[in-house]
């Protein structure tokens, strides 16, 4: 079996369990994952797609600027060029984009302080943060409708091998060293989302 064939399972495994959550509303949502270091090669979905189906023709490999790495008619994520940046910047291996309803409004809550902090909760332990007083912070920026503009901005956030990155009323963007990894960033975040709007309600 090839890198590109084992990676290409890995995501489209890994796009079969979001979408399980139903997490790929309206063909929102974009999965990449690294399959060579030099020259930069990753997969990544192709824009537009119904990321609930699986088929052959989910993702296609491009280079580190995005582009197709061979010919093809697939076209590569509208929002490509913030993968290009975590891989570009770190030595990730997989990158996670979903569009859900507890990360958008924890985003448009959070929006005006740019970040959210999460503290005294078991699952940000998922982000490596095994002390008792640790603070997991996760950045929010702007949705900017131009990706380059969009791009720029999320880049400053990308400062380890494992992140996690709201964009405002658009979505989550994580990112971890393979599927496996990414996936857990993911699902902790939204499980740290989802924790804190069920307790806002209960506040009110
Ligand atoms: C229909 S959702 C708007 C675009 C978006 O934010 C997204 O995540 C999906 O875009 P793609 O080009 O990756 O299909
Ligand atoms: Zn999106």
């Amino acid at each position: 079996m090839t890198a590109l064939h084992d990676k290409w399972l890995e995501l489209a495994d890994v796009k079969d369990e979001l979408a399980i959550r139903d997490w790929f509303m309206g063909t929102s949502g974009n999965l990449a994952i690294k399959v060579a270091d030099e020259p930069l090669e990753f997969l990544v979905t192709a824009s537009g797609k119904d990321k609930k189906k699986r088929t052959d023709e989910d993702f296609l490999l491009v280079d580190a600027d995005g582009q197709p790495a061979a010919g093809t008619l697939l076209k590569p994520s509208a929002e490509t060029l913030l993968h290009c940046a975590i891989y570009g910047k770190t030595g990730a291996g997989c990158s996670l984009h979903v569009h859900t309803v507890a990360n958008n409004v924890i985003s448009e809550l959070y929006g005006d302080a740019g970040k959210i902090d999460f503290q005294g909760q078991e699952l940000i332990k998922a982000f490596g943060l095994w002390e008792e007083d640790a603070v997991l912070t996760i950045p929010i920026i702007p949705n900017h409708a131009d990706i380059p503009t969009l791009a720029a901005a999320f880049e400053p956030y990308i400062t380890a091998d494992k992140g996690a990155v709201l964009i405002r009323n658009h979505g989550i963007t994580v990112w971890g060293k393979d599927g496996f990894e990414a996936k857990k960033l993911l699902e902790a975040s939204e499980f740290l989302f989802q924790y804190q709007l069920a307790l806002q309600l209960q506040l009110k």
